[in-house]
């Protein structure tokens, strides 16, 4: 489609059958002003500023390339013409008053009152000759605008059928305006108003993609948050917080495999607590619930960084501990026992005696192996161990040895 400034009946429209149409040898220095200011018109970085600075900016083009004396913007909000910007307005009219700035942006006119109202209604410019004896001409209360018997121009600012404010120029002499201001001021309004129109639209999408890329941040955010929560779930114990099974034995390779790179020992202790089905079947699964969590907390404590823990299911427990051979490993495991055999477990008024039965081994010279079969050695050996304790009267520890790969194992609850 081919885009112009003009209306198919501009000249009827804006400007009527009693113009002169200007002389251009009188104007050339005018009309090259007026052009320059709707060159640095359109080159206004609309996307960088907000609506009023860029109002204000335009007012300031226009005033800079032009002797207009007095210039205001207002813009349609809520059924009111507001002024958005206005220049020059405070000092307008020469009564030697010079009114605030704050007056100028507190100015409204209802559509369709006085002259403004008159162009943004039509659609159409309007030219007061005089302000004072024209009875279209409403002046506006305070005085600020529009005093004596100046002259004004309001040109609707207009982007397609759609009217989005009026430009206002005044002069406090009468019969100021020419032809050519006329023609200028409407092709600058309308460039005015395409530019307006565009700024709303491009800032409107602004703020849509801001509110979009919001909402995408906090669903990202969610969903991140319940992916780490999947994913502690998958490798952590929910009643006590510890390793899961699957993590013991996934981590659990990966000690195995540095302890074998670097020749450094690793032992792994196999915790079962004695008798917990009494607890259960005393005090209730609640209470043996919290049993196995004290029970945790005991381990996690004693543990150094760098140790395993893990809960292997039931009241079974697990700790790998690198860099520690078979002495450091039985003192640990004494200082398990005796932490878990002294504290036994408080409820109301009475404590809960608590012993546990601890099966040990250690890596030792072994290096060749699968790892993943190394590891399920390991923890075969801690509980043939463990088993042994539990065959020998419980709250005890053991160390692997040959001869229990011989012993068959009994049913549980020896
Ligand atoms: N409260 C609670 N009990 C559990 C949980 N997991 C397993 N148990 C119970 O733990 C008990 C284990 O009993 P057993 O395998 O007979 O072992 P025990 O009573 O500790 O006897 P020994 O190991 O031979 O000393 C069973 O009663 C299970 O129901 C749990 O998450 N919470």
């Amino acid at each position: 489609m081919i885009w112009s400034w003009w209306p198919d009946n501009w000249h009827d429209r804006y400007i009527g059958n009693d113009s002169v149409i200007f002389d251009h040898q009188d104007h050339f220095f005018e009309l090259v002003d007026a052009l320059s200011a709707i060159r640095v018109l359109a080159r206004l970085p609309i996307e960088e500023v907000a609506e009023k600075d860029f109002l204000r900016q335009s007012l300031d083009a226009l005033m800079a390339h032009q002797n207009l004396g007095q210039c205001s913007i207002f813009t349609a909000e809520e059924g009111l013409l507001q002024c958005a910007v206005g220049a020059g307005v405070d000092t307008f009219g020469g009564d030697g008053v010079s009114h605030q700035a704050e007056s100028v942006e507190s100015m409204r006119f209802v559509l369709g009152e006085g002259i403004m109202g008159l162009a943004y209604q039509t659609g159409q410019i309007q030219y007061c000759r005089n302000c004072k004896t024209d009875p279209r001409f409403k002046p506006f209360v305070r005085r600020a605008l529009f005093y004596g018997d100046g002259s004004l121009l309001s040109i609707p600012v207009i982007s397609g059928e759609q009217v989005l404010g009026v430009l206002n120029v005044s002069h406090h002499l009468p019969e100021f305006f020419e032809t050519w201001h006329q023609h200028f001021l409407v092709l600058f309004a309308n460039t005015l108003g395409r530019l307006l129109h565009l700024h709303r639209m491009i800032h409107a999408l602004g703020d849509e993609v801001a509110v979009r890329t919001q909402s995408l941040e906090q669903a990202l955010e969610e969903s991140d948050a319940l992916r780490n929560r999947y994913q502690q779930l998958s490798i952590k114990d929910e009643l006590t917080g510890l390793y899961n099974r699957r993590y013991f034995f996934a981590e659990g390779e990966a000690m195995l495999a540095r302890a074998v790179r670097y020749e450094s020992p690793l032992s792994l202790l196999l915790i079962d607590v004695d008798h917990f089905k009494r607890v259960n079947d005393t005090w209730g699964h609640t209470v043996g619930d919290q049993v196995l969590c004290h029970i945790a907390d005991t381990l996690l404590s004693e543990a150094r960084t760098g140790d395993l823990v893990a809960r292997l299911g039931g009241e079974e427990f697990v700790l790998i501990l690198p860099n520690t051979a078979s002495e450091g490993l039985d003192m640990m495991a004494n200082r398990i026992q005796e932490q878990i055999a002294s504290m036994g477990f408080g409820i109301v008024d009475q404590s809960i005696d608590l012993t546990v039965s601890i099966g040990m081994t250690e890596l030792g010279a072994r290096t060749s192996t699968e790892l993943r079969v190394q590891l399920e050695q390991l923890y075969h050996e801690a509980d043939l161990a463990m088993y042994q304790c539990k065959l020998n009267g419980r709250n005890r520890r053991m160390f692997f040895s040959r001869e229990m790969d011989q012993i068959e194992r009994m049913p549980s609850g020896v």
